[in-house]
């Protein structure tokens, strides 16, 4: 499913009326109707059950006369409070307020005596206040509505957005209206996968308003969340002939002295997500060997240094060319070693490279060999690590996760895998997927690990990284869903619990199939 800011859906509503013909009262109309279709689905009417219609004098405003008239239309007990003058209404929206008088409804101006009623009367408050034309701190006397509705008893259902939050980057103001449910039009708002917007959502349901596919956007700009339908419509199917070389030779780099189980977590992990054939190679030290690594993967000890790779190693002790994909990074610290060893991989291993937590350190240095790779690479920051490649404060990575991330990427020619509540996989060309799996006992370390390992697996045999890389994503945080579902608290476990839980997610997206 498609995701766009405000100004993108406002083009492709344009393109709709301007060029195709449609017009904006029937696009208002698919609006309201569909949004009082999935509240009906959500809240059945219950005896007494009464609903109250909160109106803007803009678009947003015109879905909630719609809306109200056709659950009216149904039965439901409806009052409908204007927050706005009624000769302040214009176009679609005039169009839709006459429609609703004319139908023989009727209409209340909102006001301050009404709070109490609206905390207390109402099952159900719907937020037609205003979308996605709103611009900074919302004002009176919508800013007095939005507060009564945190206080209020009943659900809190917002049409298209919250009344006040931004749909693109811009920051939220704290007035903006909390909603539990919000019905989005056509395609969710990157706001909605956005810290701190996130939390005014509610839960997030898009409804369809008949814009034609003529209208969404350009291949090459597209956001879009990804799903179990596409991770089970992309999942490259395993051939019953196959042998262990069609499935893929990898090489994980990393590992030290200090941090012998990163290196372990991703050996495990990697084997579980796919991969053929596993070498891993790490500082040779007694310390430093992973003892615990599955007994399937290869070793290869490389000279170390204090237990760190040391700055003697080259990427001809690893044979780097005999690998369908390399990744370097889990544990393997910031020494000379290391940024000896990812400077070699950068200009000169060949077929695909995944570079992860300290590898990353040293990527600001290499822009221009990253940028004249031909073979593909993929960067698997998390916040931090994503301030210290594109150059700015951990805030900023926050606030402007999509368009940072396509800034990024397409500076460094990567595919960048921000990881965070909703981890954004980003191609070069710009690309989005959005991942939709996940809790917070992904939040601890060791987890980074084991998406490096699986992603190296993934990407082995992938004929295009791009499903290959958001699969891994979304089964990585299905493997933590299925964990804490079925056996964890998200409190009380270990990351190496997730992997024991990728079997059960691999296979539930492959008996989807
Ligand atoms: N386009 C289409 O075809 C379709 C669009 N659809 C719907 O349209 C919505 C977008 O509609 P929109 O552009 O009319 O904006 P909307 O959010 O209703 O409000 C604009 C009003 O807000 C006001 N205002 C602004 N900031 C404010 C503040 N801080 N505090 C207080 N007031 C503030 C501003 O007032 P002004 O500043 O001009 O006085 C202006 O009057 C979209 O979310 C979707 O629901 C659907 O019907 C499907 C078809
Ligand atoms: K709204």
């Amino acid at each position: 499913m498609q995701v766009v800011t405000g100004e993108e859906m406002r083009e492709m509503d344009r393109h709709a009326m301007d060029d195709l013909g449609m017009k904006e009262e029937l696009l208002m109309e698919n609006a309201g109707r569909q949004a009082a279709h999935a509240l009906e689905k959500k809240s059945a009417p219950a005896a007494g059950m009464k609903t109250a219609v909160l109106i803007g004098k803009g678009n947003n405003g015109g879905d909630g006369f719609v809306l109200a008239r056709v659950l009216q239309e149904k039965g439901w007990n409806v009052d409908t409070l204007l927050l706005s003058d009624a000769d302040a209404f214009q176009g679609a929206a005039l169009y839709h307020k006459d429609l609703y008088e004319r139908c023989g409804f009727t209409w209340e101006y909102w006001s301050e005596k009404k709070s109490e009623r609206i905390r207390k009367e109402y099952t159900l408050i719907v937020d037609a206040m205003l979308g996605t034309g709103v611009k900074g701190e919302l004002r009176q006397p919508f800013k007095e509505a939005a507060d009564v509705l945190k206080k209020a008893e009943g659900t809190v259902a917002a049409v298209d957005i919250p009344s006040g939050v931004p749909s693109g980057e811009d920051p939220v103001p704290e007035t903006a209206v909390q909603a539990d449910v919000t019905i989005t039009l056509q395609c969710p708002k990157i706001s909605a996968y956005l810290q701190p917007a996130s939390r005014f959502y509610g839960e997030v349901e898009a409804v369809d308003i008949g814009l034609p596919g003529k209208a969404l956007r350009k291949e090459r700009e597209k956001k879009q969340l990804w799903t179990g339908q596409d991770a089970a419509g992309t999942l490259e199917r395993r051939s019953g002939d196959a042998h262990k070389g069609d499935h893929g030779r990898g090489l994980l780099i990393g590992g030290s002295a200090a941090m012998p189980g990163a290196i372990q977590m991703a050996s495990k992990a990697c084997l579980y997500s796919g991969a053929g054939l596993l070498t891993a190679a790490f500082p040779s030290s007694a310390a430093a060997v992973p003892a615990g690594a599955p007994p399937e993967v290869m070793m290869l000890p490389l000279q170390e240094e204090n237990g760190y790779f040391s700055r003697e190693v080259q990427t001809d002790d690893l044979s780097a060319d005999a690998y369908d994909a390399v990744a370097a990074g889990p544990g393997m610290g910031r020494g000379k070693g290391a940024e000896v060893l990812v400077k070699q991989l950068v200009e000169q291993a060949e077929g695909t490279l995944l570079l992860d937590a300290d590898a990353l350190y040293f990527l600001p240095e290499h822009i221009e060999a990253l940028q004249q790779r031909r073979q593909p690479v993929v960067l698997t920051p998390h916040p931090g690590e994503m301030a210290r490649l594109a150059g700015v404060s951990v805030g900023e990575v926050t606030q402007r996760r999509f368009s940072l991330s396509r800034e990024t990427a397409v500076r460094y020619n990567c595919c960048i895998v921000l990881k965070g509540p909703h981890t954004l996989v980003t191609m070069p060309d710009g690309t989005q997927t959005i991942n939709t799996t996940g809790n917070e006992a992904l939040a601890r370390g060791g987890t980074g690990d084991i998406l490096t390992g699986m992603i190296l697996g993934m990407i082995l045999k992938a004929q295009e990284i791009q499903p290959a890389v958001s699969n891994a994503v979304y089964l990585h945080g299905l493997a933590a869903d299925l964990a804490v579902q079925h056996e964890f608290d998200s409190y009380a476990m270990a990351s190496t619990d997730i992997i024991s839980y990728l079997p059960p997610a691999f296979r539930s997206i492959i008996s989807s199939l």
